[in-house]
């Protein structure tokens, strides 16, 4: 998408597709009222709203015929979400309709709104940074609520706000720096540059920590059950996600192709996958089984192996000298007598429940760290990687004389300004509405 072509009337189904109870279509540019008056004709007087007005009336084609009624929503600029003039017209959210009055539309002048243009144009008119739009996107597709509430942070600008603060860390250095080369004879303290660029690095790092946790909430996480078979996988999958989701018998392997079920565990989408015990076999379809639980246990992103503790301890079938972050150990059926116990693993009962709120703040902690839930995350790769290269060159600024530091600074704060995209370049910005859909 090019920064040309701005200056006419983008038209485009704003709602998704298929049969809804309402549909919208949205307008935006200097000829939307003239889309309006010709799409669209009143039959009472306007109603005022905060932003412009509403009226209720009819939809008609170009031959007149009524196509619905429906609502005309008028958002004069520069107080509408572009910046420009904007309207929405609303019918019934049949696909018959809105295409022909996205037609009427088209007629009228507009063209086709290309993927994520209405955002692209809120951003180019200073109606939002580069962080916000990309919440947009994220907001568009949260499943979850903890997507939900890192995309409103997102919109609200106070990732922005935070990323403003490190900035002003880094300027206040800056100006020690300068201060020194300037006036020696002076002595600035040494303090008045490493304070606040000690203090910027740490603010940093928690936004890096943060990333992980961000794209975690927005993107989900596959969790693997692993163990001996009986251990009790699938009867802890089917507690967490609270109905039979998987076949439980008291016969070891029982379950031998994988299985999913999706729930959201603090905040996060997740993705339980129940898998084949292990152990050898000579069972050819328990065997492949077998195969496909060490793969899933690879490429998840956690691991929850769970030993039964109410048997006696059998060596495990695997390696689990995974870091802690991505393996969780279970003692199972904590409920029956414990045949051992070990205070490495965590005991639960897929039976009275019992371990299984901690089961759940362990993956919390595993999957989005310390990350504070009140604050704004970096949630896109865009994102994280602007602010690891900001880290660099506040580090490097620690190492360096005055004059070289001062450099690395400015070279950080112009990586922290992409953040918010005050300094990015056509090619990053295209990329970022490439993701929207249309109506966007
Ligand atoms: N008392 C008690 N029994 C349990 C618990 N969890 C599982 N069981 C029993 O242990 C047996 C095996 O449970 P499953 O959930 O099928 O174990 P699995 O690990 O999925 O077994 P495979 O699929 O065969 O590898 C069943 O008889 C369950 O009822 C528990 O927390 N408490
Ligand atoms: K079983
Ligand atoms: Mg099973």
């Amino acid at each position: 998408m090019t920064r040309s072509g701005l200056s006419d009337t983008i038209a485009a189904i704003a709602t998704a597709p298929g049969s809804a109870g309402v549909g919208i279509v949205r307008v935006s540019g200097p000829d939307a009222l003239n889309v309006a008056d010709g799409v669209f004709k009143g039959k009472r007087a306007p109603s005022r709203t905060a932003g412009g007005r509403f009226l209720f009336g009819e939809l008609i084609a170009n031959d007149g015929e009524v196509l619905d009624e429906g609502l005309c929503l008028v958002f004069r600029e520069p107080r509408s979400y572009t910046g420009e003039n904007v309207v929405e017209l609303q019918s019934h959210g049949s696909p018959a309709v809105l295409s022909r009055v996205l037609a009427r539309a088209l007629e009228l002048g507009a063209r086709p709104a290309r993927p994520g243009e209405f955002t692209l144009r809120a951003y180019l008119a200073g109606r939002l940074d580069l962080a916000q739009a990309e919440a947009v996107l994220g907001l568009v597709e949260a499943q979850t609520d903890g997507a939900r509430r890192q995309a409103s942070l997102g919109l609200s600008g106070a990732l922005g706000a935070r990323v403003a603060r490190v900035a002003a860390g880094l300027i206040r250095a800056l100006a020690a720096i300068q201060a020194m080369l300037d006036y020696p004879e002076e002595g600035v303290p040494d303090e008045d540059r490493a304070e606040p660029l000690a203090q910027a690095q740490a603010e940093l790092e928690a936004l890096l920590a943060s990333a992980r946790a961000g794209q975690v909430s927005t993107r989900g996480a596959r969790l693997a059950l692993i163990g001996r078979p009986n251990a009790g996988k699938s009867s802890l999958l089917n507690a967490l996600v609270g109905f039979e989701r998987s076949i439980v018998t008291p016969t070891p392997g029982t379950t031998r192709d994988y299985l999913e079920a999706g729930l959201e565990l603090a905040g996060v989408p997740v993705t339980l996958v129940d898998t084949a015990g292990l152990r050898d076999t000579v069972d050819e379809i328990e065997a492949a089984g077998v195969r496909q639980a060490r793969a899933l246990a690879e490429a998840a992103d956690l691991v929850l192996v769970l030993e039964d503790g109410s048997t006696a301890r059998e060596e495990l079938p695997l390696d689990v000298t995974g870091t802690p972050a991505r393996v969780i150990r279970l003692r199972t059926k904590s409920d029956l007598p414990a045949a051992w116990t070990d205070s490495e693993l965590l005991d639960v009962s897929a039976v009275t429940g019992a371990g299984l709120p901690q089961l759940r703040e362990a993956v919390r902690v595993a999957l989005l760290g310390d990350a504070a839930r009140g604050e704004a995350w970096l949630t896109t790769e865009r994102q994280a990687d602007a602010a690891r290269r900001a880290l660099g060159h506040v580090q490097d600024a620690q190492t360096l004389p005055d004059d070289l530091a001062g450099y690395e600074l400015e070279e950080a704060l112009r990586a922290l300004a992409e953040i918010t995209g005050q300094d990015v370049q056509e090619d990053v910005v295209d990329a970022v509405f490439r993701n929207f859909c249309v109506g966007k």
